[in-house]
């Protein structure tokens, strides 16, 4: 495995892959576009920060990626759809600095509120200015949190521990949240209105660009302080300036920034705003954690281990992943046999599930299925990453459900496939935890191991079909090595199942329809 690190990382995450047997760790900082296009074909595995720019033109040039490991949080560089639909995982390090963020937060807020950084400079160059650096007290002001997740938490709590109020905007977090950290979840007007501090703690994204911009400003308290240790981006920087210049905002203190560095920003000449270079992560805790949680996440994606903070495929808990894992053959199994038993173009691929795994979380379970299907179907690259992209590509609706019917079976897995023309249900169990089974077409009961080479029937129960069925076989020296029939009453409609040990050509399963007189028959291969 060759991994590529492209920003900086702490050489404990660099150890730690350069530990592990068969994998060549390369660190090149500072790669123009081009050099990183032309590099990136080689390799396995990016490790990055939040410098590396990695767009789809990247991606599309990387012939082996697997991995992106992003040593820190915030994936605003990253095109992940694009890698998402090339079957790339895009891992992140959650947690690894929210702590470094948030002391970041607050040494920005005391610095802004008591001028450090100017008096730091007015000393320096030889002054002595007590009276212009006058500055203001925390204790007793409203602090206006938007975001409440990791970061936006924990600088609540040291705030209120500040003896500051704090009203809190986040739309996916809850009232219970907000009350347990200390803070009052609100709206964002009244957090305009009332905050005399400001700090925003929202990824970027489409709904949180400019999400302050001229017409927050407006609705704002007059003399607000404004921290920014999230994202350039969030707050709209030329209305943040007008605001500045009108007195609206008193001060504004920004680690992060549109475009970084921030060469000609007229903010950098404002007395009243003070700056560092995105350092909200640059800790030496912070950059031990980030580097070693993502080391270990690319490791765990070459041993097809569980990787356990990636954000384009369902990431669950290690105990949460080892319940579902003996399903997960089944589902692909149960995906891929139905994909070849049916005719048409899968509109509809519907999973349902009974018994004791519907206590379970079973998302990875239908991507399961629908990676077996499209497998088979696109005969191209799909993965655990790209399986639902690719199926949404192709106008497949994927439908999950949990059926509160326990029939014959601890597990069933109900995979109903609907074509332009017609429409079929394949059901598998799991016997004794390990020994995956089919159990169902169409109703029929049956039983047959899901592997190898596989033959369906669908005939009348009469004496002499699965004879001349045999006849067929065995005259062309195919070895039968398993049978399962299932009918719906004596001589009524009936479904075979044959596993064999050899492949089955196209002509020879013709043969068998005439010879047997077979309604129809289906050669599937897992
Ligand atoms: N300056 C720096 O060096 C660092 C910056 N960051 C930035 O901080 C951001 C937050 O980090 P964490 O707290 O770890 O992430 P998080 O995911 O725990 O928290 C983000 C919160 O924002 C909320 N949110 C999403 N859309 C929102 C909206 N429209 N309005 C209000 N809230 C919204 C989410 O519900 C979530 O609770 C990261 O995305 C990253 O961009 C993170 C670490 C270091
Ligand atoms: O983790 C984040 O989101 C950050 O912004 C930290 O960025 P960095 O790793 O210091 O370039």
């Amino acid at each position: 495995m060759k991994v590529l690190i492209t920003d900086p990382i702490s050489d404990e995450g660099i150890k730690i892959l350069k530990a592990e047997p068969g994998v060549q760790v390369d660190v090149e900082t500072k790669l123009t576009k081009e050099q990183l296009i032309e590099k990136i074909k080689d390799y396995d595995a990016l490790i990055i920060r939040s410098e590396t720019q990695v767009t789809k033109e990247v991606i599309d040039a990387a012939q082996h990626l697997k991995i992106i490991g992003r040593a820190g949080v915030g994936i605003d560089n990253v095109d992940v759809p694009a890698a998402t639909e090339k079957g790339i995982i895009v891992a992140n390090a959650p947690e690894g600095n929210t702590i470094a963020a948030c002391e970041h937060t607050l040494a920005m807020m005391f610095a802004m509120s008591r001028n450090i950084p100017q008096a730091n400079a007015s000393l320096k160059g030889g002054k002595w200015e007590r009276s212009k650096f006058m500055g203001v007290e925390v204790m007793g002001k409203t602090l206006g949190v938007i975001g409440l997740g990791r970061i936006g938490g924990e600088v609540t709590k040291r705030a209120r521990c500040m003896g500051m109020e704090v009203l809190a905007y986040d739309p996916f977090t809850t009232p219970e949240r907000a009350k347990d950290l200390g803070a009052r979840l609100t709206t964002l007007d009244e957090i305009y209105e009332k905050a005399d501090y400001i700090t925003v703690h929202t990824p970027l994204i489409p709904s949180t660009r400019h999400m302050i911009s001229t017409p927050q400003f407006e609705k704002m308290k007059k003399g607000v302080r404004i921290i920014n240790c999230a994202r350039g981006g969030i707050i709209d920087e030329a209305a943040l300036l007008e605001a500045l210049k009108s007195g609206k905002v008193a001060g504004a203190a920004l680690d992060v920034f549109e475009k970084e560095p921030p060469v000609g920003s007229p903010l950098l000449e404002l007395p009243n705003v003070i700056v560092t270079p995105h350092l909200g992560a640059s800790t030496k805790e912070a950059q031990i954690s980030v580097a070693t949680i993502i080391a270990e996440q690319v490791i765990n994606a070459f041993k097809g281990l569980p990787v356990t903070t990636a954000l384009n495929i369902p990431v669950m808990k290690p105990e949460a992943m080892e319940k579902i894992k003996p399903y997960l053959p089944l589902a692909e199994s149960l995906g891929k046999f139905a994909a070849q038993v049916v005719d048409g173009r899968i509109k509809e691929i519907d999973v349902t599930y009974s018994g004791e795994i519907t206590q379970k979380d079973v998302s990875l379970v239908t991507i399961a299925v629908v990676k077996g299907m499209l497998d088979v179907k696109k005969g191209e690259l799909v993965n655990y990453v790209n399986a639902k992209a690719v199926a949404k590509e192709y106008g497949i609706n994927i439908v999950e459900s949990k059926s509160g019917e326990v029939g014959d079976y601890t597990n069933l897995i109900t995979v109903t496939v609907k074509t332009d023309s017609m429409q079929r249900r394949v059901q598998g169990t799991i016997f004794g935890n390990k020994d995956a089974r089919i159990v169902g077409i169409d109703g029929y009961r049956i039983e047959a191991i899901p592997a190898g080479y596989m033959i369906v029937t669908m005939h009348k129960d009469r004496p002499g079909v699965i004879g001349n069925v045999g006849t067929v076989l065995g005259k062309n020296d195919i070895n039968i090595a398993g049978m399962t029939v299932g009918r719906e009453a004596v001589r009524g409609e009936a479904i075979m199942i044959l596993n064999v040990d050899d492949a089955v050509p196209q002509p020879v399963l013709k043969e068998m329809i005439e010879k047997a007189g077979l309604y129809d028959a289906y050669y599937v291969k897992l």
